[in-house]
């Protein structure tokens, strides 16, 4: 079998162009939504996402607000910030990049940012919202995986999906959303006994787990919709010394060979992640003036 190659890059330059069209409407009516992004240090992963995404931003013609802090950041100076974008009407979105540094306790300033602001659904509000089952703001990145998973098969209910990874960022909002989609959802660790035998069931599986191509094509039960949203950086041998090059969680290739679909990395859910993160945007612009949401999640669906 030779796999669908489910293209994330393509998908999210749709989705963003949805976006574009839905600000200039905003625009007309004179309102501008606004992203703040908080970067404290230099973690080389996040520096990456956030060149794409300051783009981007500017791209669909929001406006960006990019605040860059020394790593030896105090809590209170950063605490001090979310104060002040929480109060400041153009700011629609906050987004404080993570990991932070050792002496910033990240929960607490994740729980200092506006639910209502909270774009990147990470508030303890927002997070128990999707667990509860009402609106709020969903992690960008899982939403990105749901909304490629829906663009080959529109409906999942009653499928087995495997999670691997369940941290609070993508592991755990992912296995919600997959309930969400009626799935019967299984959630993998490190503490997980045969992770092959449990990802042979996987009617989808997802791998976030941050390590390098860590899942073999025969975990990968035949006709399964895999998607990969690791993001490693691993010695690039052939360009040279020194060189790196961008894997994701699971051997593509292999993988490839028993799947029914497949997302690359790059590609694959890192585009979404920023394009979701602009959708989440516009949302909080939207809620925050009154104005109903536009459709703009899209599912090109077989
Ligand atoms: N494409 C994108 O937009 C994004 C990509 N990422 C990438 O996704 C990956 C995961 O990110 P994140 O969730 O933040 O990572 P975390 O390190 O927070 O979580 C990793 C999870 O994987 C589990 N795990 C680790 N080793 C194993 C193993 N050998 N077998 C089974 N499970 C294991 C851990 O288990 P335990 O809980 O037991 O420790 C943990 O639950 C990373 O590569 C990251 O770079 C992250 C965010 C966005
Ligand atoms: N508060 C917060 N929210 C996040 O969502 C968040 C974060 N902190 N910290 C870091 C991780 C990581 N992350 C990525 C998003 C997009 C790409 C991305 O655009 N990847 C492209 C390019 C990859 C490349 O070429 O290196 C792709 O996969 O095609 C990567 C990584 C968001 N994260």
């Amino acid at each position: 079998m030779s796999a669908t190659i489910i293209d994330g890059k393509a998908y999210a330059a749709g989705l963003r162009t949805r976006i574009a069209e839905a600000v200039a409407d905003m625009a007309r009516q004179g309102a501008t939504p606004g992203l703040a992004v908080v970067i404290v240090g230099e973690d080389p992963a996040s520096q990456i996402y956030v060149k794409n995404k300051a783009r981007q931003t500017v791209e669909v013609g929001m406006r960006s607000f990019e605040h860059v802090l020394p790593a030896s950041t105090s809590e209170a100076e950063l605490l001090g910030l979310v104060a002040q974008l929480n109060a400041d009407p153009a700011v629609d979105g906050i987004l404080v990049q993570l990991p932070l540094p050792k002496q910033i306790d990240a929960q607490k300033v994740i729980e200092a940012i506006d639910p209502a602001k909270d774009v990147d659904g990470f508030h303890p509000v927002n997070a128990g919202k999707l667990m509860t089952g009402v609106p709020g703001f969903v992690s960008c990145t899982p939403l990105g995986c749901l909304l490629l998973i829906q663009s080959v098969r529109k409906d999942i209910a009653g499928l087995d999906a495997v999670v691997i990874g369940r941290s609070n960022i993508v592991g755990k909002p992912m296995a919600q959303l997959l309930i969400g989609q009626s799935c019967t959802v299984t959630v993998a660790h490190s503490k997980t006994r045969d992770l092959p035998e449990v990802c042979r069931r996987a009617d989808i599986l997802v791998a976030a787990v941050g390590r390098p191509e860590m899942v073999r094509g025969d975990w990968v039960k035949p006709g399964a919709i895999v998607i990969d949203v690791g993001i490693n950086r691993v010695p690039n041998l052939a360009a040279g010394e020194g060189k790196t090059r961008v894997v994701g969680d699971v051997a593509y290739a292999e993988a490839a060979e028993r799947a029914s679909a497949i997302t690359p990395v790059p590609g694959g859910v890192g585009p979404m992640t920023i394009a979701c993160l602009l959708r989440n945007t516009l949302q909080a612009a939207c809620i925050r003036r009154g104005l109903p949401m536009p459709a703009v999640d899209f599912a090109p669906a077989a």
